[in-house]
């Protein structure tokens, strides 16, 4: 009989929907950006919690409403920590999540509409598998769409523009390009491509 796995837990970072996807002001106005922001943290969460290889999935965000979606979802919430910032606040999660007992954390932005089940798992497998930080990176393989740790020893995050080779000098990290997480809207231009694709969501609600 082969032992349970250790536990791995997922933690979702958001911030306020009011100033959710700020990039896309050009092309969306304050109120559709925060409805996409919405659709895409419902769609990432579904996703997660339909994991069987996840113990758990955890959203920190300073937002009441970001807090109520989660808590339907199924997801559990925390507040962070004002003024945070994403780095702080990921930082924050995942050592709850290490305090919770969690041996790896995979950090999943909310912004990620083509994100699957099945491959969040490889990014998962392969850590467990290493035993090393694994660095899954966006279409251009410059940002990071999904970093997982071991929760009790993680590095310095380093979100933000260009974090893919911030994370891969991580000592031992291990890159995993990933289809469905190749995908974020950041631009103007990754919305227009994104509704070329129309994979998630509907006409009515730009
Ligand atoms: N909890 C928390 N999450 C954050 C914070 N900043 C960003 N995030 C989340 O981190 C992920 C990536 O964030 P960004 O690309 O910086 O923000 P975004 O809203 O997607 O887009 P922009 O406003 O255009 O930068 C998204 O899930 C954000 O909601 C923060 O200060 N706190
Ligand atoms: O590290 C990064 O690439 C970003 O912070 C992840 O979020 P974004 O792709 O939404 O900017």
């Amino acid at each position: 009989m082969s032992a349970a796995p250790a536990p791995a837990h997922a933690l979702v970072p958001v911030k306020r929907l009011a100033a959710a996807k700020s990039r896309l002001a050009p092309a969306l106005s304050p109120r559709d950006r925060a409805s996409l922001q919405r659709h895409m943290l419902r769609h990432v969460l579904a996703e997660l919690l339909a994991m069987p290889e996840l113990a758990g999935v955890r959203v920190i965000s300073p937002d009441p409403e970001v807090h109520a979606i989660a808590a339907t979802a199924g997801a559990t919430t925390q507040w962070e920590t004002p003024p945070g910032g994403l780095n702080e606040a990921v930082r924050e999660g995942v050592a709850a999540l290490a305090a919770a007992g969690a041996r790896w954390a995979m950090v999943v932005p909310a912004d990620l509409p083509d994100l699957d089940a099945a491959e969040a798992a490889e990014a998962l497998a392969l850590a467990r598998r290493t035993g090393s930080p694994v660095v899954v990176p966006d279409l251009a393989r410059t940002g990071t769409n999904a970093l997982v740790v071991r929760a009790a020893r993680p590095p310095a995050f380093q979100f933000g523009e260009e974090s893919f080779a911030r994370h891969l000098a991580i000592p031992g990290a291990v890159p995993c390009p990933l289809a469905s997480f190749a995908r974020d809207l950041d631009r103007p231009a990754d919305l227009s491509a994104f509704r070329a694709a129309r994979t998630l969501i509907d006409e009515e609600i730009f």
